[in-house]
């Protein structure tokens, strides 16, 4: 006898799936109070648990981490990533090796440190935008529109080099494909749950839509590959140690050739893949978490002048924060875990799938079940948190912040996820956040538009991550010391 979750009737059909509703960590938080912290939902045709507390996330990705390291197939990555990229992928030799790549060439320390010049480039020329917007803080700044800007910038530099800089300089086109790209990736289809409705994607235009951005941004791959290759044969990056995504995949190609003993080759699919993989999972949630950080900030005046006070004195006269500045800044980094506590950007994290039978707190598991992961719902739960539901950056005050953000250490908070799967690029997203908002804090003070509310509205939109619904319009007063 098997002791299977609790299991909320649904639809005929449908299941649960209909009923989510536009939020699903909302519903699913409200359905866990009344349910527990492990559900068993049917989604169309696929059972799904739903873990929905710290000892139950620790179950799935530590003590059990290897039979929930799976992940759903998704329509939408089998035809905008080549069903060949890292992220969606099922567990096996193709994401291990994909992701050992990832780990120990593209996302390494020493990798991460030097892509340094490149983001303070990007933050640099994010003032200066906001400078031009704002002419001595008259008029309002498209916050979101500059933060978008400069996180595309720091990840195309990294991914496709120096020269394929696509931000707003590089062409409104461009930013619009990267746009419509992260849009149908986080698309759930109904073909993902319902196989005899796949054709409601069709008619919905999503299939259309699909093929038309893999087609222009696989042209714009084919490009970007193309050019290294030539620059490589051209040798003109022979003395340049600061190599991109593409590059560093060429490199391990070139070594694999050389080896006698063989080594592992990506072709040119492989190659576009896992680039555009880095860079989906890259842009959308830093640049989400960045606009939610500059949102609880406005609405938080007390803890926004201690963040600029923190700021302004570690810059001192300089006139511009460096990444020299940043590890004596812990309010900021207080700050930006608070916001990703409350305001996770993937509150659902991936989902994950079982590769075998498996437990969750003492319930069984079928294999091939559709595994989520309420990390909001966790990081908001007042059995483990005070004031759970308010923004608090005090709270991580005491938190050794040289070790910082190591997965795995305290389930109640685990906006990366953790073990197998767990987040590769934390050390990329942490220094890129940290720099723009303290470039940001630093240079201007921050009002909401005169005439309009006094707080802004802080409702979400569901996307490939969760984001702040409005348009962030914000007053930037020039501030010098
Ligand atoms: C605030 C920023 C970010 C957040 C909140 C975030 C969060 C996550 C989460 C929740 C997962 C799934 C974890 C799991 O299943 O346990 C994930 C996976 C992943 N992330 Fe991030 N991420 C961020 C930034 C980045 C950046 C900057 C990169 C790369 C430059 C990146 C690359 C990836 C990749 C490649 C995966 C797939 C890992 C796998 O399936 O093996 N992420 N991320």
């Amino acid at each position: 006898w098997r002791r299977l979750p609790p299991a909320p009737p649904g639809l005929p059909l449908l299941g649960y799936l209909p009923l989510l509703g536009p939020l699903p960590h909302r519903k699913l938080q409200a359905m866990a109070a009344k349910h527990g912290p492990v559900m068993l939902l049917r989604l169309g045709r696929v059972p799904t648990v739903v873990a929905s507390s710290a000892a139950a996330a620790q179950e799935v990705m530590k003590t059990h981490d290897l039979a929930f390291a799976s992940r759903p197939r998704a329509r939408m990555a089998d035809r905008l990533v080549y069903g060949r990229d890292m992220a969606f992928a099922p567990y096996g030799e193709h994401w291990r090796q994909s992701r050992r790549v990832c780990v120990l060439h593209l996302l390494s320390y020493r990798r991460v440190r030097s892509f340094r010049h490149a983001r303070e480039q990007e933050a640099a020329a994010m003032v200066g935008r906001v400078r031009r917007a704002s002419p001595g803080g008259r008029g309002a700044v498209n916050v979101t529109a500059l933060i978008i800007s400069y996180t595309n910038g720091i990840i195309s530099r990294a991914a496709f080099g120096d020269e394929g800089r696509f931000g707003v300089d590089g062409g409104e086109k461009l930013t619009k494909l990267f746009a419509d790209f992260e849009e149908l990736l986080g698309t759930v289809t109904f073909g993902d749950f319902v196989p005899w409705l796949a054709w409601v994607d069709a008619l919905m235009g999503l299939d259309a839509k699909a093929a038309r951005t893999s087609a222009q941004m696989d042209a714009l791959l084919e490009r970007v590959i193309a050019d290294h290759r030539q620059r490589r044969r051209d040798s003109r990056r022979e003395h340049d140690g600061h190599r991109d995504f593409v590059d560093v995949m060429l490199d391990v190609n070139d070594e694999a050739d050389k080896n006698a003993a063989g080594g592992v080759m990506f072709d040119d699919v492989a190659i576009k893949a896992i680039v555009l993989d880095t860079f989906a999972a890259a842009t959308d949630t830093t640049y989400t978490s960045l606009v939610w950080a500059m949102a609880e900030l406005i609405n938080h005046p007390r803890e926004m002048r201690r963040v600029q006070d923190e700021i302004r004195a570690a810059v001192g006269d300089g006139d511009r924060v460096t990444e020299d500045h940043l590890p004596k800044l812990r309010y900021l980094k207080c700050v930006i875990k608070e916001t990703l506590r409350l305001r996770t950007p993937l509150p659902l994290l991936l989902p994950r799938e079982t590769m075998e039978d498996t437990q969750l707190l003492g319930y069984h598991v079928p294999a091939r079940s559709r595994v989520i992961v309420n990390a909001w719902a966790i990081a908001r739960d007042p059995a483990t948190w005070d004031r759970a539901e308010e923004f608090v950056p005090e709270r991580f005050a005491g938190d050794d912040l040289t070790t910082d953000y190591l997965l795995g250490q305290d389930f109640r908070f685990v906006p990366f996820g953790a073990g197998r799967r767990g987040c590769p690029g934390v050390g990329f997203a942490v220094p890129s956040m940290e720099l723009a908002l303290a470039s940001l804090l630093y240079h201007f003070d921050w009002e909401l538009p005169a005439g309009g509310p006094s707080k802004l509205e802080m409702d979400e939109l569901n996307g490939l991550s969760v984001r702040l619904k409005a348009t962030l319009l914000l007053v930037a007063k020039p501030w010098s010391p």
